[in-house]
This record gives C-alpha cells, sequence and structure tokens, in this order.
C-alpha cells in the first residue's frame, strides 16, 4: 500500500517531535523544537495535497497493508525499515534469498547508553525474517518461535543492516535466521520458526 507524501511527512515529523522529546531535557529548548515541528505539521495540513518529498520511504515489504510498529512508512513509533530483497551474491555465494534492511536508529530507540535497546533489535529481526518468510508465493505465516543472541551492542545513529532468509521449509513450518551486522560485526543473531495456519497451508481441493 502506497503512503502518500502528506502522510510520510506526517509520520517524519511526529519522529521529530518524538526525538525532541528525548533529547531535550532542557524545557526552553524543547518549547522551542515544539513549536517549529507545530508550525510545520500546520503547514502541510493547510493543504496536504502539494506537500512533497524529495527522498520517500519506498515500501518494499511483503505484508501489503503494512501498519505495523515495526516499518510502516506512516506509523511514526516504528523504526525507518525499508526492507528490501536481494540473492545473496559472490561474497557469500550461496544463491539464498534474502529480506533485509539498512537502518539508522536514533535516540528514542536507545536502551544502555549508546546502544538499540534489545526489544528493538528483537522486533526488528521479527519484521525481516517475517518478510523473508513469504518470499515468492508462500503462503501467510505467523512467528510461533523467535530465540535471540545479543552478541555485541547494537549502536544508535549509524547504518546497521538487518537480514532475515528461509534456512528450511518442512511441511507448514518455515525455520528462519537472520542478524544485525554494524560495520560486518554481528551485533545480534536470530534463529525463528514461522507456521502456516492450518486452513492456509491446505491444499485448494482440501480447503472447505
Ligand atoms: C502485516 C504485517 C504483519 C507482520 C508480522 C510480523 C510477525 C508477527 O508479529 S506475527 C504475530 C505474533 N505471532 C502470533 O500471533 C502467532 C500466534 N500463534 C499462532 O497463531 C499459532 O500458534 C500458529 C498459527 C503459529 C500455529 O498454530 P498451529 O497450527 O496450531 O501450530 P502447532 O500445532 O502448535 O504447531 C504446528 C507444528 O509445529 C510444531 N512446532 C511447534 N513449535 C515448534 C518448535 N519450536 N520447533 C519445532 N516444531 C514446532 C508442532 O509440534 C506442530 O507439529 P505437527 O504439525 O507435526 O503436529
Amino acid at each position: 500500500m502506497s503512503v502518500s507524501p502528506f502522510a510520510e511527512h506526517t509520520t517524519r515529523l511526529t519522529r521529530s517531535l518524538i526525538n525532541a522529546l528525548v533529547s531535550e531535557h532542557d524545557d526552553a529548548a524543547l518549547a522551542s523544537r515544539v513549536r517549529e515541528i507545530a508550525a510545520d505539521l500546520s503547514a502541510a495540513a493547510e493543504d496536504p495535497s502539494v506537500v512533497e518529498i524529495r527522498d520517500p520511504m519506498r515500501p518494499r515489504s511483503r505484508f501489503r497493508l503494512d501498519l505495523t510498529p515495526a516499518s510502516s512508512a506512516r506509523n511514526p513509533i516504528a523504526p525507518p525499515l525499508e526492507i528490501r530483497h536481494r540473492v545473496r551474491g559472490a561474497a557469500e555465494d550461496d544463491g539464498t534469498a534474502e529480506s533485509y534492511a539498512d537502518v539508522v536508529l536514533p535516540l528514542q530507540y536507545q536502551g544502555p547508553p549508546g546502544r538499540v535497546h534489545g526489544g528493538i533489535v528483537a522486533l526488528m529481526l521479527d519484521q525481516v525474517l517475517g518478510d523473508a518468510a513469504h518470499a515468492s508465493g508462500l503462503p501467510p505465516a505467523f512467528t510461533r518461535e523467535l530465540t535471540l543472541t545479543y552478541d555485541a551492542g547494537t549502536p544508535l545513529n549509524s547504518t546497521v543492516r538487518v537480514s532475515g532468509r528461509i534456512s528450511r521449509i518442512e511441511g507448514r513450518k518455515r525455520f528462519m535466521e537472520g542478524e544485525i551486522t554494524a560495520d560486518g560485526v554481528v551485533t545480534a543473531r536470530a534463529r525463528g520458526l514461522w507456521i502456516s495456519p492450518r486452513e492456509q497451508s491446505a491444499p485448494a481441493s482440501s480447503r472447505s
């Protein structure tokens, strides 16, 4: 589902407001940021049809109606996770289809100082592995199990890559794996199981 420039602009300004709240501890400075953002919000709302965005997010997620707090371009609590697809190439040389997103997490996603909160790490891996679980025509499936190891701190304010792929399929079960890397170093690994509900994975002739 495409997101209008006005909706995306409003999402970005709301993210800026959230960021100001966690960044500005001085009320006068916070008030000044709030006034600026409120003015920008009001100006755009005057005529939504003329709002333009130079670098719109191009959602390529396999989830058609993405309103999730994990990757939606119109949900300001979501990290700006722009999921893409590729076949792992020369370096890995195994031809595996993969979903991935390069993302910069600002202060509102902080857990320990300077590091991304572990729950947000899990959220992003759940979403990217979930997207990969829906590769080429596979029926809808839900996360049944997600196991993480936190190998190192995932840094704020610099690009990290979240990746996920299918490791094997057994009937309704898709076993998934993925990781987050920062500067090529793995900071978190995930393994998971996605399962299609019985009625969705039954052959068409046996569906009632
Ligand atoms: C629009 C964008 C959406 C983005 C979504 C992002 C991802 C999400 O957040 S999904 C939401 C969170 N997850 C959920 O809500 C799922 C909740 N769970 C469910 O609905 C159900 O458990 C469901 C549908 C996954 C599976 O239900 P059901 O078919 O009853 O599974 P169940 O019988 O327990 O297990 C199926 C098989 O897997 C096996 N199995 C279960 N767990 C495991 C495991 N950990 N390892 C190996 N096998 C397992 C079972 O033994 C069973 O085997 P068999 O078929 O041989 O008997």
